[in-house]
């Protein structure tokens, strides 16, 4: 692959927001490997290819936008976490990110349990096989009905969220004749450095109960006294999106100090704590996300210095990762329809998909990155928005990047790191069709989430 000189840079560097890249890549034909699955590279005539097939085939096989999932690199992303952590803690894929079918039976293959936070998430696990102890139910809203199919299916672990949930799941599950697993969710009070709509561990935000205050102790002696729960553990999770180990470190200690709390109020020693996800992946190059490896020895060992500390046997971890496993695992493909330079600003480039598609620009500000597919190009760097196609001015799906200045209409570009919270989180505004999810291994292709077609919305609307 070559590499292009840009003596004169971009036209409209001058305009880069702070925070954003603030010169273009020496070489924009290089795919990062920081930002893209495993399997993805060029072919010898430039096109990028994903588990050995060309972006172009793909693009004529299945359309665009569409988003591709390399199943070789979700299924080492699970490995690594599965390995990283050992046999005596709990990894704990967090299905909000992105689930199906095909995703329910990766992870049982590869022995991860599953986090589900609706009836449906759960319905969806349990209809691929995910065996129901190896599940946790999470929500801070969870209806008697979705409470009751848990407690009757009889998942590993019910998440309580509130005082309310306390009881109401130990009659549910009283009514059942059983006794349900829970933990509690507390808020540590941690202000995760994060986009505020996903940081969760402050105490003004609507998840979990708070330390604060005595609260969640008072929660541990309700549940403790019901009989249809046994209280197995303290659930903490503080945002997402997060590098920075410190707001774990500082979760983990207020966990312990509860577990000691509780110790010396009632003699129990509850077994188990959950830290939760949020671990940071790399949407753009500058991104240095930690290894998986990296983060369980620095959870087991915060841990077990701070049960040291307070005399307390060491209780088993379990951690809820989403993005780190399935975000860098895919990309979304688009064609490109309408080029617009601004002159003195930037230059708009339309594709066929947008913030139906991957709303996270515009909800969160995130940051991607995007590349030309369907080709190489020597082309000097412009300076590009990345637009969709839906009524909205806020429709951004990359904010600032740097493709090649011959871009054509045609030309297919691909948006990394897209496998966490873009199909799950994709809407059908303007009508938009939902882009299929199409699984990518060893030189084959099969769709596992299929295309919304009109007759799908149609159907919906009954007149
Ligand atoms: C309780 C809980 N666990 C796990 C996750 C997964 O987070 P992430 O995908 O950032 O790892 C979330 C979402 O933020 C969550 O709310
Ligand atoms: N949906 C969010 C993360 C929050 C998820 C769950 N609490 C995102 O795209 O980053």
């Amino acid at each position: 692959m070559s590499r292009s000189a840009h003596p004169a840079g971009p036209r409209h560097a001058d305009v880069l927001p702070e925070g954003h890249y603030s010169a273009p890549p020496a070489d924009l034909n290089f795919l990062d490997p920081k930002v893209w699955s495993q399997t993805v590279g060029r072919d010898a005539d430039g096109v990028a290819t994903v588990a050995g097939l060309d972006v172009t085939s793909l693009a004529e096989e299945f359309g665009t936008p569409a988003y591709f999932l390399d199943e070789t690199d979700f299924r080492a992303r699970c490995r690594a976490w599965a390995d990283a952590f050992g046999k005596d803690a709990d990894v704990f894929y967090a299905g909000k990110a992105f689930l199906s079918r095909a995703i329910v039976r990766w992870l049982h293959e590869e022995g991860l349990n599953l986090d589900v936070c609706s009836g449906t998430e759960l319905a969806t696990a349990l209809a691929a096989g995910m065996p129901a102890e190896r599940i946790a139910f999470h929500g801070n809203n969870k209806s008697e009905d979705e409470i009751r199919r848990a407690v009757d299916v009889g998942v590993g672990r019910i998440v309580l969220d509130s005082f309310q949930e306390i009881v109401r799941v130990a009659h549910i599950a009283q009514s059942l004749g059983k006794r349900q697993r829970v933990q509690i969710r507390v808020t540590v009070g941690v202000e995760a450095h994060t986009h505020e709509f996903i940081a969760t561990a402050h105490e003004d935000q609507k998840f979990g109960i708070a330390l604060a205050g005595g609260q969640a102790a008072e929660a541990v002696r309700r549940a403790l006294k019901l009989d249809g729960l046994e209280l197995i553990g303290i659930h903490s999770h503080i945002g997402s999106q997060i590098f920075d180990m410190a707001g774990f470190e500082v979760s983990a200690r207020r966990v312990v100090q509860l577990l000691a709390e509780v110790r010396d109020e009632h003699g129990v020693e509850l077994p188990e704590i959950d830290l939760g996800g949020g671990l940071g992946i790399a949407y753009t190059s500058d991104d240095d996300p930690r290894e998986p490896h990296e983060i369980a020895k620095a959870l087991n060992e915060i841990v077990s210095r701070e049960c040291e500390a307070a005399g307390l046997r060491t209780p088993r971890i379990s951690v809820e990762p989403g993005r780190a496993i399935v975000g860098p695992s895919a990309f979304t493909l688009y064609e490109v329809g309408t080029i617009k330079p601004l002159e003195g600003l930037r230059t708009y480039v339309s594709v066929d998909g947008g913030m139906s598609d991957n709303i996270r620009t515009a909800l969160y500000d995130a940051e991607y990155s995007v590349a030309l597919v369907s080709r190489t190009s020597e082309a000097e760097p412009m300076l590009v928005r990345v637009v969709g196609k839906h009524c909205e001015s806020g429709d951004i799906v990359v904010r600032d990047a740097f493709l090649p200045a011959d871009l054509a209409p045609g030309d297919l570009i691909a948006v990394p790191a897209t496998g966490a919270y873009c199909r799950s989180m994709a809407s059908n505004y303007n009508h938009a069709l939902r882009p299929p999810v199409v699984a990518v291994r060893d030189g084959e292709a099969r769709v596992i989430v299929r295309r919304e077609t009109e007759e799908d919305l149609l159907r919906l609307d009954v007149g």
